[in-house]
């Protein structure tokens, strides 16, 4: 970690001291532990990122961290995301946004059913439907399917062709009353209301009664929150002055903190570990 870092090692220390607080490390996956590349079915955590929540995820309960939990938050689907994060057991899996809940154990992947209303079926129908008509003849312009919702990409787009795909997707979304999430070259359309800032606040409340006492008495809790999109600003929204928020390269955000890519988030991980072992 940098110089300019230095705050952030401040805040790391005051997050991992052992007062018996839960600890919850969020983190998303695409542009903060996985760099973006053009094709998402091929991104991959970085060999150094993986260690790096490897590491920490044999440290969550264990006799050094018995109050540490790990969650992966992500955008994409459960089983895109564990297909392509492969989550150590005992994270936290948070997909869709917040539309899908899981659990990664020693005996595999316990994810929470989404199910749809009809209504809400019909209109996932209708949005895939409008999509597809947006993309058509737009080149690089495609649409990847969720249980829940339909997402527009534009990455290998030019500019007129995204342009016109994401006006014509905002449309869609207006027609059917439907909320547009704009992250980087994506426009998301989800049939149930979700954001990651819900996702987080039910993750808080999920690991504090995870490390709960005999007593069943829940303690109090402290968050660190990685993202790099937009849709992550709504998980920084919901933090409060003792847990950690961080910004994941450019762009305008409510984080505290800042690093440029995986590589820092990576080494940020293994400082986290470090002070955890040593005892906040
Ligand atoms: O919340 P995340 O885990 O960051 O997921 C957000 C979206 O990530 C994926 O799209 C992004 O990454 C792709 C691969 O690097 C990139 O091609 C695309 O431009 C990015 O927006 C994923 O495909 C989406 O479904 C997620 O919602």
């Amino acid at each position: 970690m940098s110089e300019r870092t230095t705050g952030l090692r401040d805040a790391l220390a005051s997050f991992a001291a052992a007062d018996g607080a839960a600890l919850l490390v969020a983190l998303d996956f695409d542009g903060v532990l996985a760099p973006l590349v053009d094709d998402p079915t091929t991104s991959r955590m970085t060999p150094q990122v993986r260690a790096a929540v490897d590491r920490l995820a044999a440290l969550a309960g264990s006799s050094d961290a018995p109050h540490l939990r790990l969650a992966f938050v992500s955008g994409r689907d459960l089983d895109d995301l564990v297909r392509h994060a492969d989550p150590p057991a005992g994270a936290y899996l948070v997909g869709s946004h917040g539309a899908q809940t899981g659990h990664a154990t020693s005996s595999g992947i316990e994810g929470v059913p989404l199910e749809l209303t009809s209504e809400q079926a019909r209109t996932l129908d209708a949005l895939n439907a409008g999509l597809a008509a947006a993309v058509a003849g737009r080149d690089g312009a495609w649409v990847q399917h969720k249980p829940s919702a339909a997402v527009l990409h534009t990455r290998q787009a030019g500019p007129v062709d995204t342009a016109a795909a994401t006006d014509a997707a905002l449309a869609v979304a207006a027609r059917l009353g439907l909320e547009a999430m704009q992250g980087k070259d994506v426009v998301e359309i989800a049939v149930l209301h979700t954001s990651k800032g819900i996702a987080v606040e039910r993750l808080r409340d999920v690991v504090a009664q995870d490390v709960a006492g005999p007593d069943g008495s829940a303690p109090p809790s402290r968050v660190l929150y990685a993202g790099d999109d937009t849709t992550d600003e709504k998980a920084f929204a919901v933090l409060g002055p003792d847990d950690v928020s961080l910004k994941v390269g450019p762009g305008e955000t409510v984080a505290a903190y800042r690093v440029d890519g995986p590589a820092e988030v990576a080494a940020t991980i293994q400082h986290l570990a470090d002070l955890v072992v040593a005892g906040g």
